[in-house]
């Protein structure tokens, strides 16, 4: 049995929480390393030495390291669960398109509202909630009569997006005009081997 894969996260982190949970429904043997971001750890070595970037998650496979929330879906997908990534050229330009949007508009909207409650981070959070309800508003389109975001079965694309849209309401971004979105975050929690994010207004503000 391979060793397992090392994911260093933060429990609040939507970024590492989408990996922990790939891990979990790819059933990738994995151990999950917490980084005192309070303390500053992600920006000393030898953090700095996985990811440069100083940010949470990294994860460690043997000897190789990969920094990147969905550039690591896609490297745990092709390696160890390839049923979550199609082969085919349109479906897997499909996947990256959300993927792309987990890293733009998702990021820049819902996780970024988040921030501001949980993390009490010091910025107006009127521009991310009104892009965190555009993304939604495209995303509840596009699910209208789809189970899942590409395809007919999960994939990473609905691992990436399901943990800050999931958590949305933390930041004051109501999923009340989503029943489709809903639906989705529903199916995905009723998957095996789901876990929930830690869900808590007392982070790094308290
Ligand atoms: O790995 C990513 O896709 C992005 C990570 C971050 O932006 C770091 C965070 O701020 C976070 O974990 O939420």
């Amino acid at each position: 049995m391979p060793s397992a894969i090392r994911i260093h996260r933060h429990p609040l982190s939507g970024h590492s929480h989408r990996v922990e949970l790939f891990a979990k429904f790819g059933g990738i043997n994995h151990e999950l390393v917490d980084v005192d971001l309070l303390s500053g750890e992600h920006k000393k070595e030898p953090f700095l030495s996985l990811n440069p970037a100083g940010q949470v998650p990294v994860i460690e496979d043997g000897d190789t390291a990969i920094s990147d929330s969905n550039a690591i879906l896609v490297y745990l997908a092709r390696k160890y669960a390839p049923d979550w990534l199609p082969t085919d050229p349109v479906l897997e330009a499909e996947v990256q398109k959300f993927l792309s949007l987990a890293a733009g508009d998702i990021a820049h909207g819902a996780a970024t509202a988040r921030l501001v409650t949980v993390f009490g981070a010091q910025l107006d959070a009127e521009r991310p909630k009104a892009v965190a309800k555009s993304a939604f508003d495209r995303l509840e389109t596009h699910l209208d009569g789809r189970d899942w975001l590409v395809g007919t079965t999960p994939t990473v694309a609905d691992v990436a997006i399901y943990s800050y849209t999931a958590h949305a309401p933390e930041g004051n971004v109501s999923l009340d005009d989503y029943p489709n979105i809903r639906g989705l975050l529903s199916r995905v929690e009723a998957l095996p081997g789901f876990v929930p994010m830690q869900s808590t207004k007392v982070g790094l503000a308290a």
